[in-house]
């Protein structure tokens, strides 16, 4: 693509060099630059990518797009210079692709918690219809059913175009994505045109990041500011209130509030049942009244089910298929999933990371454990600290016994994490041991279960990795819980 016509519309302070070019690639990471490509330069939170210029011409960038007046250091370079580098990278990207979001009906989903759930449950019922579905989240990045590993649940600008331009070329029908408040606050999604946004709730997570709930809300709220087809809010959540009123305000896109106890909301959920195998509900809305079940136990199964209902609604998916979908969805991987094994006592595994997470998992197994509830947790490191202590309440309140160990510690001494969440735990009653090493507690677990316990094994879901400070190790707790228990 021709680097002038690229450029055209974006806000630029000023150039140096020539602007007529043929641009084979954009990336904004010099390794990798390839032939004729385009090095965008932004400051990081680790580094300086303006300091990687001199290796990016090395690899074969002949524009650098920069946000620091930079002196020419090689001739037939091209130098434009920008106010904002992330904002520059969203722009150009969506050009280069030639906007991708434009050719797919886009569904964004925000919250702290349900995403990856409800990008499955949404998914699931599209795919049942018959359309072809394009998914980016944490677990990683589907179109139909082959999978591409991720390294962000939101990934950056460049990385979301090249990918939402693969499943245009793929004709996919749905591009299903949850948006982390990262990618919000970020610019990652800037420009992205999304039918639908969902909003599930707000709770504590990522205030190393935002600092304040204002600045984590606000970002979630953008999203918001980017659907044309409809809102979908937890009418339920306080958050969620304050967005209804927000966009009731603006009255520009038709906006549906859903909810167990606000009475208010659009879409209501009413006769819930739960039990360890799933839960069902009757859904009421105007001139709607039908039960749904699903093979995931929880509340917030109720939530994420509700959302998914309404968006397959809203898209006119026929009920009888809705139903069918939902209730013949597999668990999502690492979300409440119940471990074959085969034992007098159960293995759950759950990705719950987060104060509200971790309370939903273990309330919902205390309305069905018929004995004692042991969890296996701990937090990661270079996140949140403050959430720590809550975390370790939690625990405390509703389990039997905790063992405090290691998630994805990363730069931080695992031990440290784990006297951050002691005084939380110190508060409540319950027994703990402390074992750092994450294997030797799930082991030490195992050991312990009596029939009919439930062993909740929280914090890494579907992850198989270990994140230490100078490594990243192998770590797949499915296969850790089946490996100990062969040795037992
Ligand atoms: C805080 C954050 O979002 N960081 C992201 C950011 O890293 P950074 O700004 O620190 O980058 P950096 O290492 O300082 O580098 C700055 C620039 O120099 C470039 N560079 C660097 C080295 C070099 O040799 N050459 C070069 O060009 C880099 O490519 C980059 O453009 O850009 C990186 C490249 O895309 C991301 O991988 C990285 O995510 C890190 C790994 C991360 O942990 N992010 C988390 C907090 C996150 O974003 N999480 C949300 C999900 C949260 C949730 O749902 O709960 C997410 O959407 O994933
Ligand atoms: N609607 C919900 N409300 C509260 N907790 C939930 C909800 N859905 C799932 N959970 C709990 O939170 C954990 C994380 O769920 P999920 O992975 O779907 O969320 P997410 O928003 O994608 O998280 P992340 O921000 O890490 O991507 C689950 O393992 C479960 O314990
Ligand atoms: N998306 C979340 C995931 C946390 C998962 C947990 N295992 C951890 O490493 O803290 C984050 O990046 O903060
Ligand atoms: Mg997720």
């Amino acid at each position: 693509m021709n680097l002038k016509h690229l450029i055209d519309g974006i806000d630029i302070i000023s150039y140096k060099g020539s602007l007529d070019k043929e641009i084979l690639e954009i990336t904004y990471d010099s390794r990798k630059c390839s032939k004729n490509c385009i090095y965008i330069a932004r400051k990081g939170f680790q580094v300086d990518g303006h300091d990687y210029i001199p290796s990016a011409i090395k690899n074969g960038a002949i524009c650098i797009i920069c946000e620091k007046e930079i002196p020419i250091l090689k001739e037939g370079i091209t130098y434009i210079q920008v106010k904002d580098s992330k904002i520059a990278q969203a722009e150009l990207a969506i050009r280069f692709y030639d906007h991708p979001s434009e050719k797919l009906k886009m569904i964004g989903i925000t919250g702290t918690n349900g995403k990856t759930s409800i990008s499955f449950l949404i998914g699931n019922i599209l795919r049942q219809w018959g359309k072809k579905t394009g998914t980016i989240g944490t677990i990683g990045n589907y179109i139909g059913n082959s999978f591409y590993k991720a390294n962000n649940t939101t990934p950056e600008a460049i990385d979301l175009q090249k990918f939402l331009s693969e499943m245009v070329k793929q004709k996919v029908d749905y591009g299903i994505m949850e948006v982390s408040s990262h990618s919000l606050a970020l610019n990652r999604v800037r420009g992205v045109k999304y039918a639908i946004g969902i909003f599930t709730n707000l709770s504590q997570d990522h205030l190393d990041f935002h600092k304040t709930y204002e600045d984590y809300f606000q970002a979630k709220a953008k999203l918001f500011d980017m659907t044309y087809k409809a809102n979908i809010i937890n009418g339920d959540d306080p958050y969620g209130e304050r967005l209804l009123r927000k966009l009731k305000d603006k009255e520009k896109v038709p906006t549906y509030s859903y909810g167990i106890k606000n009475n208010n909301c659009d879409f209501l959920a009413k006769d819930i049942q739960i039990t360890h195998k799933g839960v069902s509900f009757i859904l009421e809305g105007e001139n709607l009244q039908e039960d749904f079940s699903i093979g995931i136990p929880g509340i917030f199964s109720v939530y994420n089910a509700m959302t998914a209902i309404i968006v397959a609604l809203l898209e006119k998916v026929p009920i009888s298929i809705i139903k069918e979908a939902l209730e013949k969805t597999p668990a999502v991987p690492g979300r409440f999933e119940v471990i074959n094994t085969h034992t007098p006592y159960s293995v759950i595994i759950d990705y719950a990371h987060t104060p509200d997470g971790l309370e939903n998992v273990l309330k919902t197994i205390r309305s069905f454990a018929k004995n004692r509830i042991i969890s296996v947790f701990g937090c990661g490191g270079n996140r949140d600290k403050t959430k720590r202590p809550i975390m370790g309440e939690i625990g405390g309140t509703y389990s039997d016994l905790c063992i405090l160990t290691s998630d994805n510690p990363r730069n931080e001494d695992p031990l440290t994490i784990i006297q951050d969440i002691l005084p939380g735990i110190q508060k409540t009653n319950c027994p703990y041991q402390v074992i750092e090493n994450r294997k030797e507690a799930i082991k030490r677990a195992l050991e312990m279960a009596q029939k009919d316990d439930v062993i909740l094994i929280a914090g890494k879901g579907h992850e198989t990795y270990q994140i230490l400070k100078d490594k990243t190790i192998s770590f797949d707790e499915k296969k850790i819980v089946k490996e100990l228990l062969e040795q037992a």
